[in-house]
């Protein structure tokens, strides 16, 4: 029997329709992302891909995606369990900018690889900057060490696998539908993993908002075949228009 998994991206947030690199920042669901995770729901609902747990990361519009999305799919009794290790990469000292001006300013080749570069991170986020983290009683558990500053692709993986590994593979382990609802960048780093996309090619991927991903996975927890998206035509526009994302 193979293992079922759905990935999530959060629907469109406050500050992705504002255009601005978001990370760490908690901003909460739009108008439009609270409709997409609806949507979400009824396209698990419809394809009769109902989960038995959800692993979210501590991110508020994950953790609202996923409430729309079972509470309309009729699921919202679920096991849950979140984890720092699934929140969007940590976007350093970008977090806040305007990515259009971003780009004017930095100009093409900086952008794309700050933003999808397998192992640059930005600069550093300082620890009394506005939208540093420290302090945030979300992350009291993690050591100093522990709490990023800003992060690359290649970081997000290093602190995302452990997690995949000692709780989504003995959920998958034990018959269950998991559904995963996370970040474009920490989905892109498991579907790295999942799909073995190599360190430059995972520059051209771009997760929609939205959109549930679905993978059948064998006995070694990697995928049988493709992922599928459930709504591959919305996913392909969304995809596109994430990639597109700095140039207005
Ligand atoms: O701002 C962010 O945190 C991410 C996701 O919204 O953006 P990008 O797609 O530019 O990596």
């Amino acid at each position: 029997m193979p293992h079922t998994l759905v990935l999530l991206r959060h629907g469109n947030s406050e500050w992705n329709q504002k255009n601005l690199f978001t990370g760490w920042v908690d901003v909460r669901l739009s108008e439009l992302g609270t409709a997409e995770a609806a949507r979400a729901g009824e396209l698990l609902a419809e394809s009769g891909l109902l989960p038995d747990v959800l692993h979210t990361s501590v991110l508020t519009r994950a953790i609202q995606t996923a409430n729309i999305a079972l509470d309309v799919a009729d699921r919202a009794w679920i096991d849950v369990r979140r984890s720092w290790r699934l929140n969007e990469r940590h976007y350093g000292a970008l977090q806040g900018l305007d990515k259009a001006e971003t780009l004017e300013k930095y100009g093409p080749e900086q952008f794309q690889l700050w933003r999808r570069s397998f192992d640059v991170p930005p600069p550093v986020l300082a620890d009394d900057a506005e939208y540093s983290q420290v302090g945030d009683p979300r992350y009291a558990n993690l050591a100093d060490d522990e709490l990023p500053r800003t992060e690359c692709l290649k970081d997000v993986i290093a602190r995302m696998l452990p997690y995949w590994q000692s709780d989504i593979v003995p959920d998958l382990a034990a018959g269950k539908t998991v559904l995963v609802t996370a970040h474009g960048n920490s989905l892109r780093a498991l579907v790295k993993h999942l799909d073995g996309i190599g360190d430059d090619e995972i520059a051209e991927l771009n997760i929609p908002t939205g959109i549930p991903l679905v993978y059948r996975l064998g006995d070694d927890f990697m995928p049988l075949g493709p992922g599928e998206y459930l709504d591959p035509a919305a996913a392909a526009a969304g995809a596109a228009a994430v990639a597109a994302q700095g140039k207005k």
